[in-house]
């Protein structure tokens, strides 16, 4: 019986596919395999030494200390993709609650609910409808910062609403610029895109060159009156920064899915709770994913869309299959070749693949591996983490 923790709404679409004669889901279960999770933190807690892996059902992986996890060969997935769509729909919404003053004159509307003179309710009506015109989006200049899986969806439909589109993303992947239309245009700084902005909206990971990457300087390069949607994370602005701009007008709003108490104050900010990928679609996408994902490291050692190890996977030959980890240097392969030849083990189909400073391997064989088979494995220099699957 294998275990799963889950932390956080989990959809249920998702759940269902560990069945239920091989799987424990729960999310108090003790020792578990892995952990389903989405924007539970788990940076300050610590995880048994019994999980092998961490599905992160979402984008996002700053919640979990995948550094810290690397060594000890703990796998962590994401779902790349799987809730872009819903952040894209929530990022529209957010340009015309920046352009058509919504939230503003639909308080002044619920002000007026003690209002039973028709005439006066009329009149003022009348005045809320001068005071909150806007403006249209069609001509104006979107920057997208980050053109992965959701800045590209945004960049495409902002071309539709007859905006024209600059983007930005010094580590652009060839899929990623595949989705990309050719009437996006590039820029080659983020000051650059920044300056010809009329709306920026940041799609971009919270890494250490991303953290605060909208601070003061990054707001003086930004076009007079700019709007900004941060439905990525709210690391990436600094909060006093982006208040003083607002207060002085140099930024005209600021829309976010990540309240503080400092924004929540400011009437130049539009604040939802984090929202973005809050979709029956969304969830269920990412739950799917994340739930196939785990089930097939857990039960043939494979790996698809990890952020930390490679893409591997191999479809089984034999009943009997082992898979490890190693130190990505020179001879480990070869040593443990070597090993299971003394040991008289035929390998009947293996595959590696190395990412950073990790490889992995998975060897089918002939016959079971016996435990000491698994504990020779793991006494070779630079082995960690061997399986038996
Ligand atoms: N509010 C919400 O509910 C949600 C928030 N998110 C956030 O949005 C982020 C992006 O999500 P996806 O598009 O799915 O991820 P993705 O990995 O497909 O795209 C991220 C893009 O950012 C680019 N990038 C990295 N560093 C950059 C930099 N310094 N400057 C410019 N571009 C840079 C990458 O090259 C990549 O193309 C996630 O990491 C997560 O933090 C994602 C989903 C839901
Ligand atoms: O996928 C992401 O990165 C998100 O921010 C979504 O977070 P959530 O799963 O809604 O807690």
């Amino acid at each position: 019986m294998k275990k799963i923790r889950t932390y956080n709404n989990i959809a249920e679409k998702g759940l269902s596919i560990f069945a239920t004669d091989n799987y424990q889901v729960s999310s108090s279960t003790e020792a578990p395999d892995a952990i389903l999770l989405r924007s539970h933190k788990l940076h300050d807690e610590p995880l048994p030494e019994s999980v092998l892996a961490v599905a992160r059902a979402g984008a996002g992986v700053n919640n979990i200390p995948v550094k810290q996890y690397t060594p000890q060969g703990i796998v962590v997935f994401n779902t790349p993709g799987a809730n872009a769509n819903a952040v894209k729909e929530l990022v529209i919404a957010s340009l015309l609650l920046g352009s058509r003053g919504i939230t503003q004159s639909m308080s002044y509307v619920n002000g007026l609910v003690n209002e039973t003179d028709k005439a006066e309710l009329h009149k003022k009506v009348e005045l809320g409808k001068k005071q909150y015109g806007g403006s249209e989006l069609s001509g104006k200049t979107l920057g997208v910062v980050g053109l992965g899986a959701i800045g590209a969806k945004i960049a495409n439909l902002a071309l539709d609403l007859g905006m024209n589109v600059i983007g930005y993303d010094p580590k652009l992947s060839v899929e990623a610029a595949w989705q990309l239309s050719s009437r996006v245009s590039r820029a080659e700084n983020l000051n650059s895109l920044l300056a010809r902005s009329d709306y920026i909206t940041l799609h971009v990971p919270a890494i250490p060159a991303t953290t605060g990457f909208i601070n003061e300087e990054a707001l003086s390069a930004t076009k007079d009156g700019a709007k900004i949607i941060n439905l990525a994370r709210g690391e990436l602005v600094n909060e006093s920064d982006i208040i003083a701009a607002l207060d002085t007008g140099k930024i005209s709003a600021y829309i976010a899915d990540f309240p503080s108490e400092a924004l929540i104050k400011h009437d130049k900010v539009i604040l939802f709770p984090h929202l973005g990928a809050s979709t029956v679609e969304a969830e269920e996408n990412c739950s799917v994913m994340g739930a196939k994902q785990l089930v097939d490291f857990l039960e043939n050692g494979n790996i698809v869309n990890s952020v930390n190890f490679p893409t591997i996977s191999m479809e089984r030959t034999s009943g009997y299959r082992l898979t490890f980890a190693n130190d990505n240097v020179p001879k480990v392969l070869g040593t443990v070749l070597t090993l299971l030849a003394e040991l008289n083990i035929n390998v009947l189909d293996m595959v590696n693949k190395s990412r950073d400073d990790i490889a992995y391997t998975i060897v089918d064989v002939e016959q079971q591996p016996t435990l000491d088979l698994v504990e020779q494995l793991s006494a070779v220099e630079h082995v960690f983490h061997v399986r038996s699957v």
